[in-house]
């Protein structure tokens, strides 16, 4: 361990992009590096107000469901209540990775509310989350930049294989995904509140993992 405090590394990518896969890889590839990590996901299911942006994602909320603005405040709100757990990871490892965070929301709302300003809605999350809430920002992130058509065939063998796993009304909108990338590839160009990595795609997982950790251990 280099510093006192950890460094958070958050995974991104559309739904079925290889983030949970990446996030999985990493831990390995730290460890080979004598980097000690632990791992959070977002939103964490089982907790109040991820439990509400879950039954929203079903249609069960009413106009909640219909409403950008309210699902990007419960995804808040669920980061917002995990930020006491977060400072206290980043106290004890070396790299605390985060599966989705608070550019998840950024490029959600920039896709739902495409009408808008780009840089208004990103700006909302920014200061919604990271100044009013208090949620740590990220140190990086990595972006999973797989296409549109892969993702979704992976979301969807992945459903096939686990009952539990049914898509929800963002996995299943082919348009929505379509408009996360490119509001990702925005995100990512303009290194938002933090430096961006590509992951690269079509190597292997542990290969892609290998080189990301190399970056990381840099930071770290
Ligand atoms: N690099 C890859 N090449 C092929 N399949 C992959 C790769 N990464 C992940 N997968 C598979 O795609 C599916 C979705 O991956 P997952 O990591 O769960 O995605 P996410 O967490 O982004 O939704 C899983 O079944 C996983 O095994
Ligand atoms: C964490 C987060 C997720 N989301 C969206 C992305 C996903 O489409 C959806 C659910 O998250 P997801 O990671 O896909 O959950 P699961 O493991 O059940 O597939 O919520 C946001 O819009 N904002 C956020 O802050």
């Amino acid at each position: 361990m280099t510093s006192d405090v950890g460094i958070l590394v958050a995974i991104e990518g559309i739904d079925g992009a290889g983030k949970n896969t990446l996030v999985s890889a990493l831990e390995s590839a730290l460890d080979a590096r004598g980097l000690s990590s632990a791992r959070r996901a977002f939103p964490r299911y089982g907790t109040h107000h991820a439990d509400l942006a879950a039954g929203a994602l079903r249609g069960r909320l009413g106009p909640v469901s219909g409403s950008p603005e309210a699902m990007a405040l419960l995804f808040a709100l669920d980061r917002q209540a995990a930020t006491p757990d977060l400072l206290a990871a980043k106290g004890e490892v070396d790299v605390l990775l985060c599966d989705r965070y608070v550019a998840s929301n950024a490029a959600y709302s920039a896709a739902r509310l495409g009408e808008r300003s780009f840089s208004d809605v990103i700006g909302w999350i920014e200061a919604m989350e990271h100044e009013e809430m208090g949620v740590p920002r990220a140190d990086g992130y990595i972006l999973l930049p797989t296409p549109v058509t892969e993702a979704r065939r992976r979301a969807d063998a992945r459903a096939a294989d686990d009952a539990s796993r049914e898509l929800d009304a963002y996995e299943t909108d082919a348009r929505l995904q379509a408009d996360t990338a490119a509001a990702y590839e925005r995100l990512a160009q303009t290194e938002w509140t933090a430096p961006w990595w590509r992951a690269e795609l079509g190597v292997p997982p542990e290969d892609a993992a290998a080189m990301l950790a190399d970056r990381i251990a840099a930071l770290a």
